[in-house]
């Protein structure tokens, strides 16, 4: 039984799900009422987005291929003139949130819808969030207008994904829902979708690790991330997600991997002030310590779990810092700057979460 009162707000999205379902993709734009749709990819997934444009024949405008993880200004606007030069009148992202995060910067400033078509675990097919990176900084916000109107899971795209990018990307999956199982304004049902996404990725990763090409494994991910995703869409997110944009968009790390080393340490930091969301992460994943637990899951499947090892300098870790202190955002345990530069410190050296 809910032992508080709660607002529950649902989205208007539609979703198709299962292997081979990327041959809708005609059909769902035609309901879209789309007739040019501008085909959107990061260079090394050129070959799927041809795919994709060959299967949508005379509804596909063209291919931008420039999407780059964190969206900088530069490719936003370059993108937003592409569009513009076909005429298009939709957007398809066939790709990982650095994909969908474009089609998004296109779709904030005008009125085409996104049909997206995931091929990572990032879950942002799921959100109104958009997130673009200008002068060093990385600004985020949430605009209905940028939510897919329509999304196609077809875990078949996803087994092309390299083994340890589906680890992270499992892992900034979990993040999501993590972080929502403690959220202010969480819910008994965004609860139910997070723990049911955790434990989807909590088996379905190992099981990839070990036979990446195991379809139904692969599919057992991308359920889980679509959870995951919906979680991050409709509550708030709270220190972990605030500080992986500060680190990722200020020096340039890479997004998953970034969640990957970060989450352990902050979900130690929350533990006492958040303890059956911990004990939900925990059980979902079948360990004893939510904290521990996501760490292990990252060792054990050779993730990385240092800042040190994905790019960090450690004479950035005080900046990082402050920056992170910059502005006010909900946490179950409130924000302090020794505790918080400490937590900077266990992630950069890769140390056993320690609240
Ligand atoms: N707005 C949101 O709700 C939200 C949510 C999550 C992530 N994001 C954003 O998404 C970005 C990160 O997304 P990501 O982690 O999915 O990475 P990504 O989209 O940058 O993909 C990582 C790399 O993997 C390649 N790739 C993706 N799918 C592949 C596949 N199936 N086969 C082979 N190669 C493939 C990509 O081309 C890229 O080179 C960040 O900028 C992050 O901030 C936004
Ligand atoms: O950077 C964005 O586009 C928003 C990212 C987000 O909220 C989820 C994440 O950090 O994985």
């Amino acid at each position: 039984m809910p032992n508080r009162p709660f607002t529950y707000e649902s989205r208007a999205q539609r979703v198709l799900f299962g292997p081979g379902m990327l041959a809708q993709a005609p059909d769902e734009l035609d309901r879209l009422g789309a007739r040019k749709a501008l085909v959107l990819c990061t260079a090394p997934q050129r070959a799927q987005a041809e795919q994709v444009a060959a299967l949508l024949g005379p509804r596909a405008a063209g291919i931008f291929d420039g999407a780059v993880m964190h969206v900088p200004m530069a490719s936003a606007e370059a993108a937003r003139a592409a569009a513009a030069a076909a005429g298009a009148d939709a957007l398809v992202a066939v790709g990982g949130g650095s994909t969908v995060g474009l089609a998004k910067a296109i779709a904030l400033v005008s009125p085409l819808p996104v049909l997206a078509i995931p091929t990572t675990y990032a879950g942002s097919e799921m959100t109104p969030i958009y997130g673009l990176t200008e002068n060093g900084l990385k600004r985020t916000g949430r605009d209905a207008r940028v939510l897919p109107r329509s999304v196609l899971y077809d875990p078949e795209l996803t087994l092309a994904l390299p083994v340890g990018l589906s680890v992270v990307s499992g892992i900034n999956a979990i993040a999501h829902a993590a972080e929502g199982l403690y959220a202010a304004d969480g819910n008994p049902v965004t609860s139910l979708m997070a723990a049911e996404g955790i434990a989807a990725l909590g088996r379905a990763l190992p099981a990839l690790h070990a036979a990446p090409h195991d379809l139904a494994a692969r599919s057992d991910a991308l359920y889980g991330a679509w959870l995951c995703g919906l979680v991050l869409g409709s509550v708030a997110m709270a220190l972990h997600h605030k500080l992986c944009h500060t680190l990722g968009g200020s020096f340039n790390l890479p997004h998953a991997e970034l969640h990957t080393v970060v989450l352990p340490h902050v979900l130690a930091y929350n533990a006492g002030a958040a303890p059956q969301a911990m004990q939900r992460i925990a059980a979902a994943l079948g360990t004893a310590d939510a904290a521990q637990g996501v760490q292990a899951l990252a060792r054990r499947l050779g993730a990385p779990v240092a800042l040190r090892d994905i790019g960090m300098r450690e004479e950035d870790l005080d900046k990082a810092c402050a920056l992170a202190l910059r502005d006010a955002y909900p946490n179950p345990r409130p924000i302090e700057a020794a505790p918080l530069r400490a937590l900077l410190q266990a992630a950069y050296e890769g140390a056993a979460p320690a609240g």
